[in-house]
């Protein structure tokens, strides 16, 4: 590995600062790998993503294993892409969301409590409830801490991706109560559709995908609110949704997508971070503005694009917005200022720990 690929693996976010002003929104990680923010250049590749391959990610395959949708390639991930959108469809959850919001903000402490660590426990009771139809808060603690353990931190992360390079990182107990769950869920979700030996993968998948990145943008669009005078109170719905869409440019969820790779070997990364902030898209990129205008194409691309483009989005942005809506209707929240640099958990770009909030009655 060379300097730059080491810098951009060790210190993802610093290095990504650094490259911020190269007007060519391009930089050569290694010899054929290249991380890629240009707003033509991610156009034509979103445009071009079916004749693309999708390799699986060093960090996260050994986790999600090799049947994931996440880097199944052409006719089978079709197939899995169609047989997932059902479930996804925001709209059919909103009175289950509401009322999930609702009962975890009843459950909020008096004093102050991480942001980040209370988004993502709730979004992962909702996708739980999503995939298997039931609440099982005992599974999902378990799935936390196997997660957790490998991902938890940057330094877990590269502990787990470097040091046994190659292995699976499955737990069988934690396995075997998922198929469980799997094959119990009512209405009958993703067993009646799924091959017996795909389940696995799939279910975890979605477990993972659907709630890391959703929690990391609810806690950061809590944090840009408070940061910003004039966003008091209940925001009516066309400035709270032109909020959130600011914070998923301002702090993306996902810093990158997901590797794209030619029938040359040539693998392009695409830089949502980066995209998000150059200064050739955006007048004063690093200000917080819900006013913005519409970016022109390739420019905002939080949820990815193309054939992979993120199929929990109408979901998301729908959990989003019900959480942050619910908390600032019923609480009034004061939120700590972080004391250091945004988390890396995985793929996901998450407050600090120690962005904490008091969120006390309103009546
Ligand atoms: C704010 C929340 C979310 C963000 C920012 C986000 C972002 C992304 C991104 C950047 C990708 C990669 C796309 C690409 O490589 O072009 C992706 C893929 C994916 N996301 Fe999301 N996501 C979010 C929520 C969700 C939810 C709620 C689910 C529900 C299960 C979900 C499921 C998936 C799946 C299954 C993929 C893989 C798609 C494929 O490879 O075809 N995501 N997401």
């Amino acid at each position: 590995m060379n300097r730059t690929e080491l810098r951009f693996t060790l210190r993802l976010i610093p290095f990504l600062d650094s490259v911020e002003s190269f007007e060519d929104g391009l930089v050569r990680l290694r010899d054929r790998r290249w991380l890629v923010w240009h707003p033509d250049v991610m156009a034509a590749l979103f445009r071009n993503d079916r004749a693309l391959r999708h390799p699986p990610s060093r960090t996260l395959s050994p986790l999600l294993g090799n049947r994931s949708v996440l880097w199944l390639d052409g006719a089978e991930h079709t197939a899995y892409r169609r047989t997932l959108a059902p479930m996804l469809r925001g709209a059919r959850y909103q009175a289950l969301i509401e009322e999930m919001v609702d009962r975890s903000i009843a459950e909020l402490p008096s004093g102050p409590t991480s942001v980040s660590a209370w988004t993502r426990k709730l979004t992962l009771r909702i996708i739980g409830r999503v995939v298997f139809g039931v609440d099982d808060d005992e599974l999902l603690t378990a799935f936390t801490r196997w997660l957790d353990r490998r991902l938890g931190s940057r330094v877990r992360t590269l502990a787990h991706r470097y040091l046994t390079p190659g292995t699976t990182r499955f737990d069988p107990r934690l396995d075997a109560m998922l198929l469980h769950r799997a094959h119990s869920a009512e209405p009958p979700a993703l067993a009646a559709y799924l091959p017996r030996d795909d389940l696995r993968d799939q279910v975890v998948s979605l477990l993972f995908a659907g709630h890391e990145t959703t929690a990391s943008a609810a806690a950061w669009t809590l944090y840009w609110i408070s940061r910003t005078p004039g966003l008091t109170g209940e925001l009516d719905d066309d400035l709270l949704d032109a909020t959130i869409r600011e914070s998923l440019r301002l702090s993306p969820p996902a810093a990158l997508a997901g590797n794209r790779m030619s029938d040359e070997g040539m693998v392009i990364t695409p830089s949502i971070y980066l995209a998000h902030r150059r200064a050739a898209t955006y007048e004063n990129p690093h200000v917080f503005d819900p006013a913005r205008t519409p970016p022109p194409p390739g420019a905002f691309f939080p949820f990815g694009g193309g054939v992979r483009h993120c199929p929990g989005k109408d979901l998301a942005l729908l959990e989003i917005r019900l959480i942050v809506r619910a908390l600032l209707r019923h609480r009034h929240v004061r939120l700590s200022s972080p004391t250091s640099t945004p988390q890396l958990r995985g793929a996901a770009m998450a407050p600090p720990p120690s962005l904490a909030m008091v969120a006390t009655c309103r009546h």
